[in-house]
């Protein structure tokens, strides 16, 4: 279906390596490292797929990132979403790990960075498939604990591009993170921020002031304030967009309702991505599948979503 689609350049930035951990996987590594699940089989876990919000599914995903403990579960993890880009022409990636959600549970951030950082190399290499990652801070824990995981961090450095801040929204401003934000920024590292997915404009403005971020992840709330629209049209400021994330979080009820083609047309850089494909129901081209069946979007459209995905990258 749609092979005019499937065959466009495509880059993905917005993408995380743990919500890329399809059910068989999951119950491949449970296997493999002896962990036990609360699910009996791979289609009760999907069952489970069912949420009302993002802390719902953020629930679930930490859960089932507790199979991930050596470094060859994150180079697996890592390079069967890269076969999947392969697949999809995404022809350049720059996904997000959580190092917390791992370290927290005694997984050495050291693992956990060496398996992804061998697999998007050898996706370079292997599949002409070039990378940046970015390294996310989980905002419903402290200041402290990210400054901790920076420093964990920092001898990798040639191994990551940016930070980023993803978890909880609702009550974790971007503002609770400046200081570690400026402390990265004066490494040397560029920044991008979730901001405006399930929480107000405010944060976008917290994101764009206080982060000094060059993207904005999701983004999509920004519609309800006409002068933050306006300043992100003029900048030129990119939304990571993830259209089947959203209705999947109930972000919007249905993707008829979706405001990205919306935004597309008033000039706003917006890109299109996958988010969490694994629980979310498809990768970069299903959630453009989603566009043209629901909202209708045009072959010029997905084309101008495709140029924009490629001009916002922070690896050139
Ligand atoms: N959509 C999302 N929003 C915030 N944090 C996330 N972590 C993984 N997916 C996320
Ligand atoms: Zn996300």
């Amino acid at each position: 279906m749609y092979d005019w689609l499937n065959a466009l350049p495509k880059a993905e930035l917005h993408l995380h390596l743990e919500g890329t951990l399809e059910p068989e996987l999951l119950f491949a590594l449970a296997e493999r490292n002896q962990v036990a699940l609360p699910w009996a089989d791979v289609d009760s876990l999907r069952k489970a797929y069912a949420f009302n919000n993002l802390q719902e599914f953020l629930d679930l995903y930490y859960a089932g990132a507790d199979v991930l403990r050596s470094e060859q579960d994150f180079y697996d993890l890592t390079w069967a979403y890269l076969l999947k880009c392969k697949e999809q022409n995404v022809i350049h990636v720059e996904p997000f790990f959580d190092p917390q959600t791992h370290t927290d549970r005694g997984i050495p951030f050291e693992v956990v960075l060496r398996g992804i950082h061998q697999a998007l190399v050898d996706g370079e290499k292997q599949l002409g498939i070039r990378h940046g990652l970015i390294l996310s801070f989980l905002r419903h824990l402290s200041e402290e604990a990210a400054f901790n995981t920076f420093e964990q961090a920092l001898p990798f450095r040639d191994a990551f591009i940016a930070v980023g801040l993803d978890s909880s929204e609702v009550g974790h401003p971007p503002r609770k993170f400046q200081r570690v934000f400026e402390r990265a920024r004066a490494e040397g590292f560029l920044a991008v921020a979730h901001a405006g997915e399930e929480g107000p404009p405010e944060y976008i403005w917290e994101a764009l002031d206080l982060l000094k971020v060059q993207r904005i992840d999701h983004g999509v709330r920004a519609s309800e304030d006409e002068r933050l629209m306006q300043r992100i049209i003029d900048e030129q400021i990119p939304l990571t967009v993830c259209p089947l994330s959203n209705t999947k979080l109930r972000v919007f009820k249905h993707m008829r309702e979706h405001n990205i083609l919306d935004m597309l047309e008033r000039g706003v850089k917006v890109t299109v991505n996958s988010d969490d494909p694994a629980y979310f129901g498809g990768y970069v081209n299903e959630n453009f599948q989603a566009l043209r069946e629901h909202l209708g979007m045009s072959e010029a459209q997905a084309k101008r979503l495709a140029q924009n995905s490629l001009d916002a990258r922070l690896v050139k």
